[in-house]
């Protein structure tokens, strides 16, 4: 039997900017963690969020009620580590069961030292969060807690999510490639934002060879690996922050190369292209969301991670210094935009995750839409 603080009394309080507050025992490491406080609403995959690094300086929580039943497995993560800066769970599982499962979710946590808390009402918080809009957070355990006003004032002086530059804290140093899976066709340069394992192996999947790049990375170490196709990964932090990032994508859009975004790729595109991000009042996080392809109309169930959008026009195409644009895809909640494409060029990107780690598979089609604007362009 492993030891598990699922079944813990040490006493760890959730204390939000605005001042509510949320008790309940340590899970995971005990201690103190700030972030900002956002509610994904996956039934599964508790791993791969855990392992996002677009989660990073993100406590987040989880609604649905149980969470560590299939405990930790070494295939699922999607990145060397867990990123979310909390974790804030109702029902921990008191013992993991999975075939997959080599250890506990709340042992993994300690081993990462990540600090969370279970036994909160975490219907109430998502709801609180809904209200007043994502907000600062900090989680405390322990047997002798500070005074609420005392962290109360720490929360408020943890950094704000607005205005975070965060890539080059979770990005790659080194390039490295990932090989094409059977027959080599094609070289993509991904830019490494953030970026999530699955996303260079749906790529090898289509036999494309993927030179993941540093966030740092210039046009030029760009086209020295002579991409066919450009990929602008996810990422945690502010876009309006990414400036280096959009410089380079407004070189790749000059030359015309295939262009494909994901997620924070997405409000790059955005970006580049001349429009504002914003940020969302609680964001879009799960692996339940409905989004529609406006260039097919079909509705596809998708899995989502962001808390900023990109603020362009619904209807019609504008004009850009890179020909015309339309929004492809939108979200059915609340019409966010999902999506970018441009008419003039072969470039493209979605704000959520056809990569679908974890998440349904039904956007699976934009990794061959990628695929083909490579072949349009050789033929
Ligand atoms: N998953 C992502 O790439 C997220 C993008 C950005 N950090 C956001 O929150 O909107």
């Amino acid at each position: 039997m492993t030891t598990s603080t699922s079944g813990s009394r040490i006493p760890a309080v959730l204390v939000l900017e605005d001042g509510r507050t949320f008790r309940g025992r340590a899970y995971g490491a005990v201690g103190a963690t700030f972030g900002e406080a956002v509610f994904s609403t996956g039934m599964t995959g508790y791993q791969e969020t855990l392992t996002d690094p677009s989660y990073h300086r993100q406590v987040v929580v989880m609604t649905a009620p149980h969470i560590g039943n299939t405990g930790v497995n070494d295939e699922d993560p999607e990145s060397a580590r867990i990123w979310v800066s909390g974790y804030v769970v109702r029902d921990p599982a008191r013992v993991p069961s999975n075939w997959r499962s080599r250890r506990s979710l709340d042992e993994e946590l300690r081993k990462q030292g990540v600090v969370g808390i279970s036994g909160v009402d975490t219907r109430a918080l998502t709801r609180h969060l809904r209200e007043r809009g994502a907000m600062r957070v900090g989680i405390f355990s322990g047997h002798a807690l500070p005074d609420e006003g005392v962290m109360l004032a720490e929360v408020r002086q943890a950094p704000e999510m607005k205005g975070a530059d965060l890539s080059a804290e979770v990005a790659t140093k080194e390039t490295y490639v990932v090989p094409a899976i059977g027959e080599k066709k094609f070289t993509v340069a991904a830019i490494d934002l953030g970026i999530k394992g699955m996303t260079p192996h749906r790529m090898a999947e289509r036999g494309i060879e993927v030179h993941v790049l540093p966030a740092t990375a210039t046009a030029e170490d760009v086209y020295a690996v002579a991409p066919d196709g450009v990929f602008f990964s996810n990422g945690p932090g502010d876009p309006s922050t990414a400036d280096h990032p959009v410089a380079v994508m407004r070189e790749v859009l000059s030359r015309k190369t295939p262009l494909f975004g994901i997620c924070f790729g997405n409000q790059i595109l955005g970006r580049a292209l001349g429009f504002g991000t914003y940020k969302l009042k609680y964001g879009h996080r799960g692996i339940n969301q409905p989004v529609q392809d406006r260039s097919t109309g079909k509705v596809e169930i998708t899995a989502h991670n962001h808390g900023f959008a990109v603020d362009a026009p619904l209807e019609g195409a504008t004009d850009t210094p890179y020909g015309r644009v339309e929004v492809s895809h939108v979200c059915l909640n609340d019409n966010v935009v999902e999506g970018l494409q441009l008419l003039d060029q072969p470039a493209f990107s979605v704000q959520y995750h056809p990569e679908a780690a974890a998440g349904p598979h039904d956007a699976a089609y934009l990794f061959d839409r990628f695929v083909s604007l490579m072949e349009g362009q050789r033929a």
